[in-house]
């Protein structure tokens, strides 16, 4: 069985109790906390920023993964590196220099990785696959959470699975938007081994019982 990794985005935590909210997620189970950066102009909604990762690290020792939702991307990455980010992840349309974007990541000394929406050709992953640590599938269009899953998307896992075993580098395959209890096992089957799920964790009252649901559909993949 692949490592599948849950990771909660907190776009849907209380923001009033933040720390507490990411504290009670990684009991439950987390195994990385998902962090949604938005600038109202990349997408239209305004989120947080390295303040606010700074502010959660010391209550969570789990990777966070930093979901850039931001054009441009170049200057805002040292500010997340030294926020105490561990992943981040940028969409290639906001950067003007992709190989460049990567690698100003990892001089960070961060993982690197490239997020596709749902309309988002796989063409960007061609001749940076060598820089990449993760790739991240959009099921929903970036901005809000709280969408409908797109079907579509698996189709893509499949082939990014496709690509990433072809390589035969370590890269984790991320899909985000819309997954909840009853859809993991089948983003699974497509090849996902990292689970962005805010609403379906953050919007109910006991959060281990629903990554534990989780793991359980993940076991019979
Ligand atoms: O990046 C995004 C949205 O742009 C996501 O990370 C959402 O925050 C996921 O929320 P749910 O669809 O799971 O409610
Ligand atoms: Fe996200």
């Amino acid at each position: 069985m692949p490592t599948y990794r849950i990771a909660p985005s907190i776009l849907s935590a209380d923001f009033a109790r933040l720390g507490e909210e990411v504290r009670n997620v990684v009991a439950a189970g987390a195994d990385i906390i998902h962090f949604d950066v938005m600038d109202n102009h990349y997408v239209p909604n305004l989120t947080i920023g390295p303040l606010v990762c700074e502010a959660i690290r010391p209550h969570v020792q789990v990777p966070i993964d930093v979901h850039l939702m931001v054009k441009p991307v170049d200057r805002i990455i040292p500010d997340f590196a030294k926020a105490s980010a561990n992943i981040i992840t940028f969409h290639p349309e906001a950067s003007e220099h992709i190989d460049r974007s990567l690698q100003l990541i990892r001089d960070n000394g961060c993982r690197a990785g490239l997020v596709f929406n749902p309309a988002t050709p796989l063409h960007y992953l061609d001749h940076v696959m060598d820089k990449l640590d993760m790739i991240l599938i959009m099921s929903v269009n970036p901005g809000f959470g709280g969408q409908s899953f797109i079907p579509e998307a698996l189709k893509k896992i499949e082939a990014v699975r496709k690509r990433i075993d072809e390589s035969g580098r370590d890269i984790m395959l991320e899909v985000d938007g819309g997954i909840k209890i009853e859809n993991i096992a089948a983003a699974a089957r497509a090849g996902a081994d990292t689970f962005v799920a805010g609403s379906a964790i953050f919007g109910k009252p006991d959060y281990k019982a629903v990554i534990d649901a989780m793991r359980a559909q993940l076991a019979q993949v």
